[in-house]
């Protein structure tokens, strides 16, 4: 049997949540960054998460950590030498794969991904894992949004970490694309995501802030100090930083098409070609938006290599998904066959 990471979880927090109302995020305690589990583990050291993670095992509220070098590192000259770390955590609620059915009714008519399982994941608890993004890599940057590697801690005993892909939208972009991106990954199957062949990364959630998180002062007065009170006001351009997150299983970096094998090109024509079976559409089928890693991902990690690499396919933020977007199959069809012709002369395959 398949098992999860989240395997125990902490049975104190059992309120039900919906996406528009964090529920005890208002009364959440304060904590200190400062004194948030750290072993001292580098990222390089923390597995990356490849697990299939049902929808309902998938952690509800996400207590994101930032500190003031997290948008920009000039801000780290301007405050060098000085502790200031945000005092709480954010608080994110997850919207997809909505928790509830009521939540669902809210989602445009997408269908989550996952049915009920056989995990061992306790029904009607809210899950709260913990998404360190004072620690990160940055995987990647694209015209909207910014994609990190950063550890996310689940709620068990003894706590489990490994690192996942983080896409948040840049500051002043629309975070439309990031929200029509998570009801894609939200109806994708199962199977698209897992096996042996998987096309796309495996999603582990959209995640959003509340009004009242959004609002919510952070206790720290500002003082009369004017580097306290540049403070405050720079941490509310972080916190406007984070109002959507969306998790997914890194996955590599993108290929170059000119360094591959036909037969490698062909595999990835492959993969959107049952992309476009499964009636979803990519949208911006670019060399950027195709990730390689070492292969095959049957095998134990140190046993993978370049010479049998696994592809996946990114970057839904124009993709269409029949019953997500689009309500004809032939519209679908129509717009699969013309990206699977672009994307056919664009990897030089027939
Ligand atoms: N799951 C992932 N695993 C590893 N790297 C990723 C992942 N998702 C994105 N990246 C990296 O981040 C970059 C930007 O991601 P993405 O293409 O999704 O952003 P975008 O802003 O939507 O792009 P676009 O410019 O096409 O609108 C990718 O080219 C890739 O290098």
């Amino acid at each position: 049997m398949t098992v999860y990471p989240p395997a125990v979880f902490p049975q104190d927090d059992a309120l039900p949540l919906n996406a528009t109302n964090p529920g005890n995020a208002e009364t959440a305690t304060v904590t200190d960054v400062s004194d948030t589990p750290e072993d001292g583990a580098s990222l390089q050291e923390i597995p990356k998460l490849e697990t299939f993670i049902p929808g309902e095992c998938l952690p509800d509220v996400i207590d994101v950590y930032i500190d003031k070098d997290f948008l920009y590192n000039t801000s780290s000259q301007y405050f060098a030498g000085k502790q200031f770390t945000m005092r709480q955590p954010i608080k994110l609620v997850r919207q997809y794969p909505p928790r509830t059915p009521a939540d669902e009714g809210n989602v445009n008519g997408s269908k989550p991904s996952v049915e009920a399982s056989d995990c061992d994941c306790p029904k009607g608890k809210v899950l709260t894992a913990q998404l360190d993004l004072r620690h990160t890599e940055l995987l990647g940057v694209g015209h909207h949004s910014k994609v990190l590697l950063a550890p996310l801690t689940f709620p068990s005993t003894p706590s489990v970490r490994h690192a996942v892909a983080v896409k948040f939208s840049l500051p002043y972009s629309s975070h439309k694309m990031l929200l029509d991106e998570a009801k894609i990954y939200n109806a994708f199957p199962r199977d698209l995501q897992d096996g042996n062949t998987p096309i796309v990364p495996k999603f582990y959630g959209y995640y959003v802030r509340s009004t009242e998180v959004f609002d919510r002062d952070d206790g720290n007065n500002g003082g009369d100090n004017d580097l306290e009170k540049c403070w405050k006001s720079f941490q509310t351009v972080l916190l406007n930083s984070i109002t959507s997150i969306l998790l997914l299983e890194a996955c590599g970096k993108p290929v170059n098409t000119d360094c591959l094998a036909l037969s490698q090109r062909q595999d990835i024509g492959k993969l959107l070609k049952r992309l476009h079976k499964a009636n979803f559409v990519q949208g911006s089928f670019y060399e950027r938006n195709i990730l390689i890693q070492p292969g095959p991902l049957t095998l134990p990690h140190a046993e993978r290599s370049y010479t049998e690499p696994s592809y996946r396919i990114i970057d839904f933020g124009r993709g269409l998904g029949l019953h997500v977007n689009c309500s004809f199959l032939e519209d679908i069809r129509h717009v699969a066959k013309e990206e699977r012709s672009d994307a056919h002369s664009r990897l030089l395959i027939n």
